[in-house]
């Protein structure tokens, strides 16, 4: 058996197309475009290629797109004081200060800082206990899309056995959380778990956060099981995923990488930017968006 592959990238595409068309109905009600600030402090390339990618997808969805670069040494104090600065700008609907941060500054006094109605990465505590308790909010994007993509495949998942592998405030806590709303019957693995495979081979849904290439291996999946990769590690071998490929000839349906949940998480911040910017005009949004 052979998995059916994923296809985040066409899935994340589809969403865009919507939130273009909710962009556009957002600039006809509110008289101005949903607006995202995108901060990035330092040059790591990685994290430039990302914040060059969400501000072309920002414009090519109908918003507006705000660029701050910020040298490696800049003061936390100064970072700070521009959070401050977007929190107070009207233009401004979503925040994202790009992470890692270097390291001589707090990232939870960063994220604190922002506006819990502007984070559209859903870290802010605030935004946290609001998912934990079942109120609306802002919503982790990469755990969202993961989601998306899951609805698709079982359009029931009520009842399903659903193992997250890792437990990251900004991927494993949230999608555990989202995956029991959903009345999933959840199961959380991380590094001082005793049996990881013993876990895993019960699930009909696996979702691998680890940050370790090819962790999940073939023997370990349930025959039939749908395998959500969040890994993004690079390697010599290029860009893999937390999953052994292998895997896919046990699943019943697996993401690739690349080309599966990454996709889906840019399109869920256009998603996140203009559900704020609906929210905070006080205008309606697609529910279904
Ligand atoms: N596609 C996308 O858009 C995104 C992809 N990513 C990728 O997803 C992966 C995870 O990211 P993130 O959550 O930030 O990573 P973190 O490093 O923050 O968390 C990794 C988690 O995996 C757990 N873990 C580590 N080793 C083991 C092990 N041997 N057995 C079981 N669990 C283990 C850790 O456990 P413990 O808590 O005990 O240390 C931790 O909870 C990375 O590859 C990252 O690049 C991340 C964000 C977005
Ligand atoms: N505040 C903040 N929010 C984030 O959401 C955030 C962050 N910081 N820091 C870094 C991580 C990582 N991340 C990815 C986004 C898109 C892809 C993506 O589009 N990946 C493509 C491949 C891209 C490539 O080839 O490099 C794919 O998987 O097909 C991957 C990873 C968001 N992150
Ligand atoms: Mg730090």
């Amino acid at each position: 058996m052979t998995a059916r592959l994923i296809d985040g990238k066409a899935f994340a595409a589809t969403l865009r197309d919507r939130v273009a068309t909710a962009a556009a109905a957002f600039a006809r009600d509110a008289g101005r475009k949903p607006g995202l600030a995108v901060v990035l402090v330092g040059e790591d390339p990685a994290s430039s290629v990302y914040v060059r990618s969400k501000g072309k997808a920002t414009i090519a969805a109908g918003m507006e797109s705000f660029e701050h670069r910020l040298s490696a040494d800049v003061g936390e104090a100064e970072l700070i004081a521009l959070v401050d600065r977007l929190n107070a700008d009207d233009s401004v609907d979503g925040i994202l200060v790009q992470l890692p941060l270097p390291r001589h500054i707090d990232e939870r006094a960063v994220i604190t800082r922002i506006d819990p109605d502007k984070d559209v990465d859903g870290f802010h505590p605030v935004n946290a206990g609001r998912l934990a308790t079942g109120l609306e909010g802002l919503v982790p994007c990469t755990p969202l899309g993961c989601l998306m993509l899951l609805q698709d495949i079982h359009p029931q998942l009520a009842g399903l056995e659903a193992v997250v592998i890792g437990r990251s405030n900004i991927v494993g806590k949230p999608m555990a959380a989202l995956l029991l709303q959903q009345s999933c019957t959840v199961t959380t693995v991380h590094s001082r778990t005793r049996d990881v495979m013993g876990h895993v081979r019960r699930a009909d849904i696996v979702v691998a956060a680890v940050g370790i290439p090819g962790f999940v291996q073939p023997e370990w999946i349930k025959p039939g099981a749908t395998v959500i990769d969040v890994g993004i590690n690079r390697t010599d071998a290029g860009l893999v995923g937390d999953v052994d490929p292998g895997a896919a000839e046990v699943a019943g349906a697996i993401t690739p990488v690349p080309g599966g949940v990454g996709p889906m998480t840019i399109a869920v911040l256009m998603r996140n930017t203009v559900v704020a910017a609906a929210r905070r005009a006080g205008v309606a949004v697609d529910p279904a968006l």
